[in-house]
């Protein structure tokens, strides 16, 4: 039977994202709360909506414990909203913990930086082993897109949605915010691919220790010609050389950034204290 808006109850807002409304809601057969994420696609062409459809029946697919799991979509034709039904994630998405961290001047620890970086990585695999042929890419890896459940585990979210809502005739949503985890590959106007996404992680994981984006620039131009070059500063010094190396790799423009497994063979040789799984 599927679900309609009846059978939720909402809660509460509790974010407006990068491609709609975030929705606190409850399941009022059992209690269970979920979120759902409101996204208008009255503007989208035929074809972008096919897309849309299409994505979310992929995703649909990724089970996994560090990705976000989805639950089930509402289709609203006559307001033209999709609702995306999802897995609750007590403790928020990891742009926050970095605000506070900001405005308090603290840092993450080593084991929270390390822990992170082995969960995403984690589900960056999952998303990037084959199924049928089509590996699902992120393509907007960044801090408000990585959530933490209750005992702080990462549930990757927002997947794939990217692909629709940046397709260059979409109207549905016009590209907001200053596109710091831009890799290599799309500064050259070459095609992305999953080592893109690990480059936009090895940018969010500088970002969570080092509480600012390894590129910085006051306009498009600079910030593309200081990826090119590809230096920046060293993790601040109470993080280990480790990290900061594996998370070095990740950013590299020289050569290729290494795909997620081979990253989880580093740290698994570099990191025996902490737990993958
Ligand atoms: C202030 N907001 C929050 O603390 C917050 C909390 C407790 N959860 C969320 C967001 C999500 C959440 O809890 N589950 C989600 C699944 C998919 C997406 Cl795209 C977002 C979420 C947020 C933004």
């Amino acid at each position: 039977m599927p679900s309609t808006l009846d059978d939720f109850e909402v809660m509460a807002t509790i974010g407006t994202g990068s491609y709609g409304t975030c929705k606190k809601i409850r399941r009022k057969k059992d209690g269970k709360v979920m979120v759902w994420k409101e996204m208008e696609y009255g503007s989208m062409t035929e074809s972008e909506k096919q897309m849309l459809v299409s994505e979310v029946n992929l995703l649909r697919e990724l089970r996994h414990q560090h990705i976000v799991r989805y639950y089930d979509r509402i289709i609203d034709r006559t307001q033209a909203i999709i609702y995306i039904i999802m897995e609750y994630c007590q403790g928020g998405d990891l742009a926050s913990i970095i605000s506070r961290n900001r405005k308090e001047g603290t840092h993450v620890s080593e084991d929270f930086a390390w822990k992170i970086l082995i969960q995403a990585t984690l589900a960056l695999k999952e998303c990037h082993r084959r199924k049928n042929g089509k590996a699902v890419l992120h393509r907007d890896l960044k801090p408000a897109n990585v959530f933490l459940d209750a005992e702080a585990n990462v549930k990757l979210g927002d997947f794939g949605l990217a692909r629709v809502l940046h397709h260059e005739h979409s109207l549905a949503q016009t590209y907001v915010g200053t596109p710091y985890y831009m890799s290599p590959e799309l500064v050259n106007n070459q095609s992305y691919n999953e080592k893109s996404d690990i480059w936009s992680l090895g940018c969010m994981l500088y970002e969570l220790c080092a509480l600012a984006p390894p590129f910085t620039a006051t306009n498009e131009g600079e910030l593309k010609r200081k990826i090119r070059i590809g230096q920046f500063p060293r993790l601040p010094t109470q993080y280990s050389l480790e990290l900061d190396m594996i998370i070095r790799r990740m950013i590299q423009v020289e050569c290729l950034p290494p795909r997620a497994l081979e990253l989880l063979e580093k740290c698994s040789c570099e990191n025996s204290y902490v737990t993958t799984e």
